[in-house]
């Protein structure tokens, strides 16, 4: 699943298809600006994005569905032909059948000589790109019939296709594809970014992303709420810097627990990324027979047993800030053991993991915690199956925040941090990081910012921002190979800057 990626700069606020649908309206005659106007804008955002993204094109197969969204593609299809731009135009609905603003896009088009193909009309192999306006926000059922063999037509055409404002067929709410979706070479999204193309399986259906506010989309932006914030370096307070005269204990102290027997290497890479995360100290709590693999192969690291009767170790353990537990943990008697007397600790803590299956059948409700599952444990916290989890990941963030407490990272393309409330979108990262290890990284880059942060929602929010951003540094090579170890140098040089 790709992630989305944007290409001009990163709006503040994600929206639901209805929050833009309800107040667009309202927004545009504050500008002086109709609805009708507003679509002219969309056509032309899209026509002017073409130009600019495909100059070499020279014959557009625009396929327009029966609402709004096919009324954008009129417009554009108009621009294209005053442009001297070959156009082949198909539409689902009869001329007759359009309204309102569509209605007017239609008519405008065919006041300028354009005509209506069908698709035996077409001669696909001069065809350089293809415009989808078939669904944009008003797609409220699945995709079946003449809308699904479009899309499958078009899917398989191997030509790139720029989607209207949503890749049709895909929720706008929740990124779910319903029934069948455009893949997209990329999708141009007008007045307010809908909220469903930055997570799960959107970034494979929408290719690039780009916005276009129409005119208004700083006023849009602030006068409508939002409680979904997309990720961005700028939209994240600065980390607290290391004092001059700081030593080792004043840059806080993470204990990581895991590594049961024959796992030593998940709790070996969480301690690390929280020492190039920046904290002072790290000791690591693992099976006794791990104890030597973990510290030889990095020096830094002290060891310590929870629980021990050593009063040197009981220390260390006190002296802890932060707890993160699950990198290889296990469920059996002795994690058992470990995650009991980490709760006794009541710290501030993360858990990942099999940390995150034991609390699934054994439900605890903090405050202080990150929860950091995949959809499979989200799944297992939530008692549901992974295709409900990724139904409407926005809801399964919030709702696993909302049971357990604390804040939820749900992550997957389009990683979401929630306290229950709000939601974060995370863009950064790249299919690279679906391998061993890198959930691992995550979670001692975390505790290790729950430190440097003011609170935990924070330091969430930055840590999946900087694990994501590190991986993106990382692949300069490409994806494959890509070794959660090899975002340790990035990962120190981002908490730096
Ligand atoms: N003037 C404006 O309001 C502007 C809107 N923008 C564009 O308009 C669309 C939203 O338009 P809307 O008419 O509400 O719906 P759609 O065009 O997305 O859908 C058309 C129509 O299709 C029917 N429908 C729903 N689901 C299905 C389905 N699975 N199969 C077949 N048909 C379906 C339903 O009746 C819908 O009404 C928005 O995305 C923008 O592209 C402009 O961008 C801004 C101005
Ligand atoms: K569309």
């Amino acid at each position: 699943m790709k992630p989305v990626k944007f290409l001009a700069s990163i709006p503040q606020y994600a929206y639901s298809a209805e929050a833009v649908q309800k107040n667009e309206g309202k927004i545009a005659e504050q500008a002086n600006l109709n609805l009708y106007q507003l679509m002219e804008s969309a056509g032309l955002a899209a026509f002017q994005l073409l130009q600019s993204q495909w100059p070499n094109c020279k014959t557009f197969l625009i396929v327009c569905g029966k609402g709004n969204n096919g009324g954008d593609g009129f417009v554009l299809a108009r621009l294209a032909l005053e442009n001297g731009i070959q156009v082949y135009l198909h539409s689902l609905a009869a001329v007759e059948n359009y309204q309102g603003d569509a209605k007017r896009a239609c008519e405008q088009y065919l006041k300028a000589g354009g005509c209506l193909h069908t698709i035996d009309e077409i001669d696909f192999s001069t065809v350089d790109i293809i415009v989808d306006a078939l669904l944009g926000t008003g797609l409220s059922r699945t995709v079946r019939d003449n809308y699904r063999d479009v899309i499958e037509l078009l899917n398989q055409l191997e030509k790139p296709i720029l989607s209207l404002d949503v890749p049709s067929g895909l929720n706008a709410n929740t990124g779910q594809v319903l029934g069948c979706a455009i893949n997209a070479e990329a999708t141009i999204t007008f007045v307010g970014v809908k909220k469903g193309l930055l997570t799960g399986v959107a970034g494979d259906h929408c290719g690039e992303l780009h916005f276009s506010g129409l005119g208004i989309g700083a006023a849009f932006s602030q006068q409508v709420n939002s409680t979904v914030t997309i990720n961005s370096r700028d939209s994240l307070t600065a980390l607290q810097p290391r004092r001059q005269s700081a030593h080792k204990g004043d840059s806080g102290f993470v204990l990581v627990v895991g590594g049961n027997l024959g796992m030593p290497g998940a709790v070996r890479l969480s301690a690390e990324a929280s020492l190039r995360s920046g904290a002072g100290l790290v000791a690591v709590a693992c099976h006794k027979h791990n104890q030597m693999i973990v510290t030889a192969t990095r020096p830094e690291l002290m060891l310590v047993s929870i629980g021990s009767k050593n009063i040197d170790n009981q220390h260390k353990v006190h002296k802890t800030n932060v707890v993160v537990i699950g990198p290889g943990l296990g469920t059996d008697t002795w994690a058992t053991e470990q995650f009991q007397r980490v709760l006794a600790l009541n710290k501030p803590m993360v858990v990942d993991a099999d940390g995150l299956n034991l609390l699934a059948s054994n439900p605890q409700y903090r405050k202080n915690w990150v929860l950091t599952p995949h959809p499979g444990e989200a799944a297992r916290l939530l008692h549901c199956t992974v295709a409900e989890i990724e139904q409407d990941r926005f809801e399964s963030a919030k709702a696993i925040a909302l049971k357990y407490g604390g804040v939820c990272v749900l992550k997957g393309a389009g990683t979401l941090i929630s306290d229950g409330n709000n939601v974060v979108i995370n863009i950064t990262g790249n299919s690279g990081m679906a391998v061993g290890g890198m959930g691992d990284v995550l979670s001692g880059i975390i505790g290790a910012l729950i430190l440097q942060s003011t609170n935990i929602f924070l330091a969430a929010r930055y840590a999946v921002y900087l694990h994501g951003r590190a991986a993106d540094i990382a692949i300069t090579y490409g994806q494959k190979g890509l070794l959660a170890s090899d975002l340790f140098p990035y990962i120190r040089q981002l908490v730096n800057e």
